[in-house]
């Protein structure tokens, strides 16, 4: 997404590759990257918001980008520095991920508390001058005026602060005029990554309507995918290892790709057990 090419770019991600370490930290044997080959630039002032279906992989590039999960620090830069390596980038408050979990408040704990949880985030990005801001599906819980204020607040942000923001959210309710750029995932390969100006350019639904039609492409796709595996005498659904994208036979063990995230991630536990097998991250949340 190479807008405003005259600028540095916040954030690069160039051909992400990542494997949840199983626990002995390394990728499971037979493990395809869950998110793969996943690049993209965002400047100062970019809104942008990240959608995908549940387990399309948001959350987990969302929690790489803040620093979370260990990778090559070539393949992803914030602000130029390695998210990961460089611990000064969150400690400094340049660059902040919110999400669910965060400070240990659990956005489906009561109306009330979540609320609090909300509001002391965005005050912990206000007084520290966040430049790069990674928000994780946290409006769930706010009312529609307090949401309202805060996607106004957000913008507001980018456009007189030059923040970059990436908001992963299946919330449309609000958005139409919010993002700048609009992603895409699914099954952690990028499949769109356009300024909205164009998105609007191809498609005259709304925002919701346009994403709902991505949306329902993929799973009408996969059902046909499995159809035919099921016609071909093949199970119908591929055996899934855990913490990666699929599959099966541990004699390409060998031959899988590099991992990237054989080291337990910082703050969470990145390890895959069998407590959160085949859940989203945000579904484990809900459990
Ligand atoms: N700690 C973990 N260990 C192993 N696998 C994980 C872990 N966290 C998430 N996953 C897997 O990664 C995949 C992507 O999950 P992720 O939470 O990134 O998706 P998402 O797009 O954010 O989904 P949602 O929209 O439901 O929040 C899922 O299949 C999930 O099972």
């Amino acid at each position: 997404m190479a807008v405003k090419e005259s600028s540095n770019p916040t954030v690069e991600i160039d051909k992400l590759s990542f494997t949840y370490p199983g626990i002995d930290g390394h990728p499971p044997p037979g493990s395809t990257p869950l998110i793969d080959d996943f690049s993209l630039t965002l400047h100062s002032g970019d809104r942008c918001l990240l959608v995908g279906s549940n387990g399309a992989g948001k959350t987990t590039i969302l929690k790489i980008l803040g620093g979370k999960h260990m990778v090559e620090p070539n393949m992803v830069r914030v602000l130029g520095r390695s998210a990961f390596h460089d611990t000064a980038l969150t400690s400094s408050g340049d660059l902040c991920y919110l999400g669910g979990e965060v400070l240990g408040v659990d956005l489906s704990w009561r109306m009330h508390k979540a609320s609090d949880g909300q509001r002391r985030r965005v005050q912990i990005w206000r007084s520290s001058f966040v430049q790069v801001l990674l928000l994780d599906e946290i409006t769930v819980d706010l009312d529609v005026l307090a949401r309202a204020d805060l996607l106004k607040f957000l913008k507001k942000e980018c456009e007189e602060r030059g923040a970059t923001i990436i908001y992963a959210t299946h919330i449309f309710d609000g958005l139409e005029d919010w993002p700048s750029h609009i992603v895409y995932v699914n099954k952690g390969k990028l499949q769109l990554a356009m300024p909205m100006d164009k998105v609007k350019e191809l498609s005259n639904m709304s925002l919701m309507r346009t994403v709902e039609q991505w949306l329902r492409k993929e799973r009408d796709e996969e059902r046909k995918r499995r159809r035919e595996r099921k016609a071909n005498g093949l199970p119908e659904f591929e055996k899934q290892v855990e913490g990666s994208r699929v599959t099966g036979d541990p004699a390409r063990a060998a031959a899988r790709a590099v991992n990237n995230g054989w080291a337990a991630g910082r703050l969470h536990s990145t390890v895959a057990g069998e407590e959160n097998f085949g859940f989203s991250t945000n579904r484990v949340l809900r459990q």
